[in-house]
């Protein structure tokens, strides 16, 4: 079973790579890694085995996160029903998505970062995504709320995005502008 032993943590240069492809039909190698990565949520999210191993409670992970520079992602979250939705796509992309953005107020963490960093960390509102599932079949789905964050945070990890990379520097709690909002434009040869 995977541990926090093999999560890798910031500064492992595999975060930083853009993930390969996944060849499909998945092999039965990147479909054991999938199944591995989403009983990893499982296990997290079980009070006692997350004790007992020390795991810190995950929602998502991606492969490089394991060393494994691929494009594979898993998710095991609640949605608004407080039904358990659990996601592990290879492929994952996003086709489409709001101008609307949004944020967790709390910020956002990552099981590769032993630290916390503050800040708002913009992500659109609502996205609509394509992916190919355990089995390799192809699913097209339009996730909106902490569903469409944490897809987001975990395709980030695909491209080698961190977090933090998304707040702003200069002021990190700088709440995003409303879509449609006048953006002034200094023309600063006028
Ligand atoms: C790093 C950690 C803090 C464990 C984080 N969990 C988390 O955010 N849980 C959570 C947040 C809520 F807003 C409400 C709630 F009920 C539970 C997490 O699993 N990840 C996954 C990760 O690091 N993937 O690479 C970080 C999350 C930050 C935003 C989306 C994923
Ligand atoms: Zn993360």
């Amino acid at each position: 079973m995977l541990t926090m032993d093999d999560i890798i943590r910031e500064g492992h240069p595999t975060l930083r790579k853009t993930a390969e492809p996944v060849d499909l039909p998945p092999s039965q190698e990147d479909q054991n890694t999938l199944n591995d990565m989403m009983q990893f949520l499982v296990h997290s999210q079980d009070p006692e085995t997350a004790e007992k191993y020390s795991l810190r409670p995950g929602v998502g992970l991606a492969a490089p996160q394991i060393n494994v520079s691929k494009r594979m992602l898993v998710m095991r979250t609640t949605d608004q029903n407080d039904e358990i939705i659990e996601y592990a796509f290879f492929n994952p992309k996003i086709i489409s998505h709001s101008a609307e953005t949004t944020y967790l107020d709390s910020g956002e963490g990552c099981l590769s970062v032993d630290r916390n960093v503050e800040g708002i960390v913009p992500r659109y509102a609502r996205i609509k995504i394509e992916a190919y599932d355990a089995d390799g079949n192809k699913v097209v789905k339009r996730l909106r709320g902490f569903l469409s964050i944490v897809f987001q945070h975990e395709l980030d990890h695909l491209n080698g995005i961190m977090f933090y990379d998304r707040i702003e520097g200069d002021d990190p709690y700088k709440k995003p502008l409303p879509p449609g909002e006048i953006i002034k434009v200094n023309n600063d040869d006028g």
